[in-house]
């Protein structure tokens, strides 16, 4: 059966002045897609992932989430997506616990926290103040703070900046697991390797521009020129063509 459309972008744009950060960008993601999205440093990958979520207003195009006009319902789309926080600072004096309850009662739908706890291996760290963790479980923290609404789709961005590649494993593992319960997940990350591995497909920006999109086996297989991994895809499609990367 044809999976249903739950994310579709129809030629959106967001400018800052005359700094074009996203340039009329469309797509589609399907449920329980790992959907991953690269592109060097400024490519527009935030501002893209601020506008699905309803946070940016875009000056062009229209986004629709699970049915909904994400500028014009922003306030509803908040109760069935999760946001993962970029820096847990807001929480950091509190404990794990604490942190996902004071997130869940901003929703009306609320999952079983002790559940979380226990899926996540928190339940050790439960009582302990989130900057007292370590990145692996600060991250791990705030996966699950974005899940405290029981979201059908999950938006990440980089989270797994900074881990090292065992502590990158665990965690990528945990969001393969929220995809098999039928969660649909967007990531940005600049890890090729995590995005070969995981993601059903991924969309490559430059420059603000949606370069291309697939799986990454046929983004490698159909590269011109011949290609064995996503670093070779990044390199062709992601860097523009005097190398230099978009500022
Ligand atoms: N609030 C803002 N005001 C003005 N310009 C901005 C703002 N946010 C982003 N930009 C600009 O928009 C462009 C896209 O930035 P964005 O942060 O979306 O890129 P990115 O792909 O997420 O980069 P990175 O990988 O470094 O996180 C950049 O040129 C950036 O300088």
């Amino acid at each position: 059966m044809e999976k249903q459309t739950v994310i579709q972008v129809s030629s959106i744009s967001k400018y800052y002045g005359a700094n074009t950060a996203v340039d009329h960008v469309s797509f589609q993601v399907k449920q329980g897609e790992i959907f991953g999205i690269m592109g060097t440093n400024g490519a527009g990958k935030t501002t893209l992932l601020e506008m699905l979520m309803g946070l940016r207003t875009p000056d062009t195009g229209s986004i629709e989430v699970l049915g909904f006009d994400a500028l014009q319902e922003a306030e509803r789309l908040k109760e069935e997506i999760g946001i993962h926080l970029q820096s847990t600072s807001l929480v950091d004096k509190m404990n794990v616990r604490e942190a996902l309850e004071v997130f869940q009662a901003f929703y009306k739908r609320k999952s079983d926290l002790n559940r979380i706890i226990e899926q996540f291996g928190l339940g050790p760290y439960s009582d302990k103040l989130i900057k007292r963790l370590s990145g692996g479980w600060r991250q791990r923290t705030a996966l699950a703070i974005a899940l405290v609404n029981d979201p059908k789709i999950i938006f990440l961005d980089e989270p797994t900046t900074g881990l090292d590649p065992q502590t990158k494993k665990d965690y990528w593992s945990l969001l393969v697991d929220l995809r098999k319960q039928g969660k649909t997940i967007v990531v940005a990350s600049h890890d090729m390797e995590e995005l070969q591995r995981n993601c059903n497909r991924v969309g490559v920006m430059r420059k603000g521009e949606f370069i291309i999109c697939d799986n990454p086996s046929r983004l490698i297989s159909e590269l011109p020129g011949g290609g064995l991994t996503m670093e070779a895809v990044y390199m062709y499609y992601a860097v523009d063509i005097q190398g230099s990367v978009s500022v």
